[in-house]
């Protein structure tokens, strides 16, 4: 039975949830997907690092405490020095869910680099490495003969990404416009419902659908970040953040959501990338109050939706869930999946050659 050895950067609620997917179906899931998944080391700005290239047992690991630390455990380290894990693990494939950092993707980027470098598959639901630095690394891993997967980073465990690559090869896409954040649509449901901006917000934190730091949420640098990677990936542009116009939602009052849920419309925060007829592209981040017909208006909650405006099929919309521990740890299985499939579609080239 083939074996994919995982590196862990990053042990928070994404990947904690992957470990706890890998540690609780076992076998089970190792008999549906035709592989096994076992993670050899982890590294963490709170718990240190740890690597057992035999085999870390998650039980033990997800049991932890907090304060804790991976100093007290065999092949543990109280730092993460995450570049002498990733270059030294004996792990084939790392899985990069530290922070996103909008600005300038570190040092997720650097992480990514580094597993490319050291001959390793990465997936990551991290979006700084790829609406930041997405060209360069996609490069970087086909010179290095790996693969560079992130469908989480749009749309969580929704798989949106590998839906666009796969069912649109034969058509065009002119356009996109959607509710890519989790936070910011749970939080103005709840301040429709009368919670208070701070209040909701914390629920979204406890749910673990918002960022480190919510503002990205909030203020729509989150979902900057994503039309950056539908624009580049899905509608064939090279734009940049600065070519997102962005407006968040401080400039929607709770005063605005009541009078907007008394006028049969209902705020939302829209991302949108349009293909003009110089090839140029337009993109914009901002709240708009929708009517109630409005397709986008009863997307609820953590749930996100994207339209896609195609020149054969017209609109063609995909919802599910935007966020969420375990939506989002399902992307990263998903990468895994299909790079264990391009693993195999290489040994079937080579058996036939
Ligand atoms: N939670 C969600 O619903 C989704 C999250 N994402 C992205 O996935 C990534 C992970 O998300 P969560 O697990 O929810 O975040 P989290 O904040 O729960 O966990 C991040 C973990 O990374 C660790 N970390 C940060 N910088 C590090 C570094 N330099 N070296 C080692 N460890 C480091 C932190 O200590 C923390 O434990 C983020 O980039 C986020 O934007 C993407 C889609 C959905
Ligand atoms: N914080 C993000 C998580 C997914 O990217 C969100 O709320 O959508």
């Amino acid at each position: 039975m083939e074996r994919h050895d995982l590196a862990l950067i990053g042990f928070g609620g994404v990947n904690r949830a992957l470990a706890e997917l890998i540690s609780d179906r076992g076998s089970a899931l190792t008999d549906q997907l035709g592989f096994e998944l076992r993670v050899v080391a982890i590294t963490d700005l709170r718990l240190g690092s740890l690597m057992q290239a035999d085999g870390i047992d998650l039980a033990q690991v997800l049991a932890l405490g907090p304060g804790a630390s991976f100093a007290s455990l065999p092949g543990g380290h109280p730092e993460p020095r995450n570049e002498v894990v990733i270059r030294n693990t004996t792990a084939d494939t790392v899985v990069e869910a530290t922070f996103t950092n909008p600005v300038d993707g570190e040092p997720a980027v650097s992480h990514v680099r580094w597993a490319i470098e050291s001959g390793r598959n990465v997936t990551t639901t991290n979006k700084g490495p790829v609406a930041l630095a997405g060209t360069e690394l996609r490069a970087l891993a086909e010179a290095h003969g790996v693969r560079f997967e992130h469908e989480g980073a749009v749309m969580s465990g929704t798989p949106v990404l590998r839906f666009a690559e796969r069912m649109f090869a034969g058509l065009r896409v002119e356009g996109v416009q959607g509710i890519l954040n989790g936070t910011s649509n749970y939080v103005l449901g709840r301040m429709e419902d009368g919670l208070a901006l701070a209040d909701a917000v914390a629920e979204a934190q406890q749910l673990g659908y918002a960022e480190a730091d919510p503002t990205a949420d909030l203020e729509g640098s989150d979902v900057q970040l994503k039309v950056v990677i539908l624009a580049n990936e899905v509608l064939g542009g090279s734009i940049t953040t600065a070519d997102v116009t962005r407006r968040g939602l401080s400039t929607v009052s709770a005063g605005d959501i009541v009078d907007a849920a008394a006028q049969g419309r209902r705020w939302k925060l829209i991302g949108s990338a349009r293909r003009d007829a110089d090839g140029s592209i337009t993109a914009s981040v901002e709240p708009v109050a929708l009517p109630l017909e409005h397709p986008l208006a009863g997307i609820s909650g953590p749930t996100n939706a994207v339209a896609f405006d195609t020149d054969l099929l017209g609109t063609v919309t995909v919802s599910g869930p935007g966020a969420g521990r375990i939506e989002t740890a399902y992307a990263l299985l998903s990468d895994l999946i299909a790079i264990d499939a391009g693993r195999r579609a290489t040994v079937g080239e080579a058996a036939h050659a």
